[in-house]
This record gives structure tokens, C-alpha cells and sequence, in this order.
């Protein structure tokens, strides 16, 4: 099982509030747009890795403390576990966005987010978590390797979950 981070930068302007999204370049999703984020590095803990991943896409520095909580994903590939993924948005942040290898980086309205350029799935959970809400879902793929050509099938979701007890604070 792969254990992965997605972190959502969110701004305030007079027109709305815009989040941070990417554009993919390699890999996992070439093309679609997603968050910053990827794989854990050994020894490495979810918000260790939100923070590097969003250092290294975008350019941009996230203390993990201002780093928020906002869903737990589970990615089902043929009934096995593929992906389990953690999901974080910040409002703090330094720097300006700088394109990577693998990530071109674009501030969009979050009234305005492409959901038919991003995966399948979603445009059923960060809706929430960009309202502020937590999430979570799981969703079930088939058809086999690699997961980004592999059928939609399935998925449930439960909103308002906690995520903020003690031995939790770490994730
Ligand atoms: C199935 N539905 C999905 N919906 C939304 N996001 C999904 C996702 N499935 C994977 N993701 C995310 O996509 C990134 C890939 O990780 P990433 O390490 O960049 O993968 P990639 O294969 O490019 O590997 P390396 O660049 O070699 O590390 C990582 O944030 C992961 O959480």
C-alpha cells in the first residue's frame, strides 16, 4: 500500500477565495490537475511529507503546525488497497509559486476548480474540503494497473469526521 499527502493552499482575495492547485507533469495523473503532494519517504510522517512535497512542487513553505486536517482517502484498486492518502489545507504559507518538474502550479477560484481535468473522484470530496469541512471517503477502482486508467466504480463518503484525537496529532 502506498501512503500518500495532498496539500491545499488557500488564499483570500476581495473576489473569493483561491486555492492552490497543480498541474501534474509526471507521473501518477500526468496532465490532470490535483494538489501538491506524493508518497511518504521512510521515517517520514504524513505532515513531513505535505510539507516537502509542497516545498518541492510549488516552491512554497508550510510550517506542519498551520497544516489542517481535511480528509483521509482510501484509493481501492481491484479490491485491494492502493493508495491511502492524507489530505491537508493551509491559509499560511511564504513565498510565491514556482513551477517544478513536476508540477505547474495555478491559483484558482474554488467556485471555479476543473474537475473534468482532475480524477474521477474528486470532485465528490474537495468540494467539502475546501468548504472547510472533513471527509472520510473511500473509492474503488478496476480494471487494473495504473490506477489513473482504471475504472471509477464506487465510493462512500462520510463528512464531519474528527481526526484531532491525541494519538492522532501527528498525522
Ligand atoms: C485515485 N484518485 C486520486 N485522487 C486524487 N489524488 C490521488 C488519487 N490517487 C493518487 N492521488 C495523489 O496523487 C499523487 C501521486 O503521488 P506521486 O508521488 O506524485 O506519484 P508519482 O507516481 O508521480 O510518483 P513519484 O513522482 O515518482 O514519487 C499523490 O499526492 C496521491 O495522493
Amino acid at each position: 500500500m502506498i501512503e500518500a499527502t495532498l496539500c491545499f493552499p488557500l488564499r483570500d482575495l476581495e473576489s473569493g477565495t483561491e486555492v492552490l492547485l497543480i498541474e501534474k507533469r509526471r507521473g501518477l495523473g500526468e496532465g490532470w490537475y490535483n494538489g501538491p503532494g506524493g508518497k511518504l519517504e521512510t521515517g517520514e510522517t504524513p505532515r513531513e511529507c505535505a510539507v516537502r512535497e509542497t516545498r518541492e512542487e510549488v516552491g512554497l513553505e508550510v510550517d506542519p503546525r498551520d497544516l489542517e486536517k481535511a480528509a483521509e482517502l482510501t484509493f481501492l484498486l481491484d479490491g485491494a488497497i492502493h493508495t491511502f492518502c492524507h489530505v491537508y489545507r493551509t491559509t499560511q504559507f511564504a513565498g510565491e509559486p514556482r513551477e517544478s518538474p513536476e508540477a505547474r502550479p495555478e491559483w484558482v477560484d474554488v467556485d471555479d476548480v476543473p474537475y473534468e481535468q482532475m480524477w474521477e473522484d474528486d470532485q465528490l470530496w474537495l468540494p467539502h474540503v475546501l468548504a472547510g469541512e472533513t471527509v472520510a471517503g473511500e473509492f474503488q477502482f478496476e480494471g487494473g494497473k495504473p490506477l489513473d486508467e482504471a475504472a471509477f466504480v464506487d465510493h462512500d463518503i462520510e463528512r464531519g469526521v474528527s481526526f484531532d484525537g491525541a494519538a492522532r496529532a501527528n498525522e
